[in-house]
């Protein structure tokens, strides 16, 4: 059933990930994806996300020990299902830990997580993550199957993957946009009604942003690609506000 009125605020989470790449890029300690949390913070973010890749191209382990320790925001701590991901997210415990799929040689995260064939192994994945307190979600497609997977091993959340909804945005394919927006709004109310916390992201943009936005059971977009590229030419608060913006005036 489609909810009429929206099920709650809607959170933004800032990903500071690539702040991080930009450091990375000259070996320097600067600029400070920690100082950029706290920008975010001031700008109106409800929590911060960094994924940590295994590779560790953008964010790296003192990164999220510094984040842990400066932090007065909820730490959306983004990960692949790997026994060293799950040991530091355990001696870290973040607020939320969202189990990625990670392909070493891939550019950025290119699809979702394939719960329905590994059911199993992420129930027991996932397990001890619960058992210290951290709410488990799971990053994947508009997909019916991977939504009663995810129920089924005890997430309590799903962060839908609005990356294929932007690009086709990107490309000016607008029916398949068109196509894939009702998917999200579909599959974010099904979602739900299996008990399921919904949650969006990858590559939005202010000309995404606000049809997931509008999506009454989606409580928590999480931004970072555009937001830190958006901040080169007017800030890095400046351009959070105004995606918060857009997605308060979405919402209303
Ligand atoms: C899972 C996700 O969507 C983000 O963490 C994103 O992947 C970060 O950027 P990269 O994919 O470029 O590492
Ligand atoms: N999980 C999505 C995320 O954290 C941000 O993705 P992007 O905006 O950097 O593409």
């Amino acid at each position: 059933m489609t909810l009429t009125k929206p099920l709650g605020p809607l959170r933004l989470g800032v990903n500071i990930d690539h702040v991080a790449t930009v450091r990375n890029a000259r070996g320097s300690a600067y600029p400070d994806p920690i100082r950029a949390a706290k920008v975010a913070e001031a700008a109106g973010a409800d929590g911060i996300t960094a994924h940590l890749r295994e590779d560790r191209r953008h964010i790296s382990d003192a990164d999220i020990e510094g984040l842990m320790a400066a932090l007065t925001l909820p730490l959306n701590f983004e990960m692949a299902a790997t026994a060293e991901m799950q040991a530091i997210a355990l001696r870290h415990r973040p607020h939320a830990v969202c189990i990625v799929p990670e392909k070493r040689e891939e550019r950025t995260t290119e699809g979702g997580l394939e719960v329905a064939r590994e059911e199993n192994r992420l129930a027991h994945f996932i397990a001890p993550l619960r058992e210290v307190g951290c709410r488990v979600s799971i990053f994947i497609a508009a997909d019916a199957r991977q939504i009663e997977a995810a129920a089924r091993i005890g997430a309590e959340v799903i962060e839908l993957h609005t990356g294929a909804y932007c690009d086709l945005h990107a490309e000016g394919r607008f029916d398949e946009r068109d196509a894939e927006l009702a998917r999200l709004g579909e599959m974010a109310g099904y979602a739900h009604s299996l008990g399921l916390e919904v949650h969006a992201g990858h590559g939005l943009t202010y000309e995404t942003v606000e049809r997931v936005a509008a999506f009454p059971e989606v409580m928590e977009l999480n931004i970072g690609h555009f937001l830190i590229g958006e901040a080169i030419f007017r800030g890095l608060d400046p351009a959070i506000r105004e995606m918060r913006r857009l997605m308060d005036a979405a919402r209303a």
